[in-house]
């Protein structure tokens, strides 16, 4: 499958899905052909050169609005010939036009064990709530934020000494896990959407 990764910063996680992809005895089924920042010179486009993958910056800045925004994405997507869509670090809320469109084949990581503590800064909501374990959540893509079915998920414990940075990190290497997991499950027809929006294992 030819798969995009979109991101907004470090793309630490994108590097854990070229390390998988590009690791042939790991047989994910996928091959990321693209990466699109929507922010220039980011870390994560750096990580992409040195893998010789295509980079594209599309800056959300230069349009009047979010489906503009959308639609630009989705020309060189289709250019491409994507077929699913990783956001790993994309800041952006995407439209439902276009959420719509890729329903199925887009898919996002969450810092936390949705469906608790969506939406930004999940590490210190969790921190907040005084909860002992958290962790972070692959999940399908739908228009409300945060809401849609789960793929996979790994759980992180938070220690008495934790800063948001500390568990950030500890979340961070529960993410570079669970995302190259579920991007096989998908790449490989293991698990599908349903069309009642419900999680389908094949
Ligand atoms: N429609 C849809 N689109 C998304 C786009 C990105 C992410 C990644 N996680 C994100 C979760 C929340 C935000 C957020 O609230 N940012 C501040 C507002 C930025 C803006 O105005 O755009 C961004 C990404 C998830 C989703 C999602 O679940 N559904
Ligand atoms: N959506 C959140 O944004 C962060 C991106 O980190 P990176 O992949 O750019 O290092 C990750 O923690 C992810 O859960």
């Amino acid at each position: 499958k030819r798969v995009a990764v979109l991101i907004s910063g470090t793309g630490s996680n994108l590097q854990s899905l070229i390390n998988a992809t590009q690791d042939p005895t790991r047989h994910v089924g996928a091959e990321i052909v693209l990466v699109i920042s929507n922010i220039p010179n980011v870390e994560g486009l750096k990580r992409a050169e040195r893998a010789g993958i295509s980079t594209k910056v599309i800056r959300h800045k230069d349009y009047n609005n979010r489906i503009d925004f959308d639609m630009a994405m989705d020309k060189e997507l289709a250019k491409a010939g994507v077929e699913i869509i990783c956001l790993a670090g994309f800041m952006r809320i995407l439209s439902a036009e276009f959420v719509e469109k890729w329903r199925g084949r887009l898919i996002n990581v969450h810092p936390a064990l949705l469906p608790l503590f969506k939406g930004v800064h999940a590490q210190r909501q969790a921190l907040e709530a005084g909860v002992r374990v958290s962790g972070c959540t692959v999940h399908f893509v739908e228009p409300d934020v945060d809401a849609g079915a789960i793929l996979v998920q790994e759980t992180v414990p938070i220690e008495i000494y934790d800063t948001e940075d500390t568990l950030t990190e500890r979340i961070k290497t529960a993410e570079h896990k669970a995302y190259p997991k579920a991007l096989k499950l998908l790449a490989t027809g293991k698990v599908r959407l349903g069309s009642d929006k419900k999680i389908f294992w094949c």
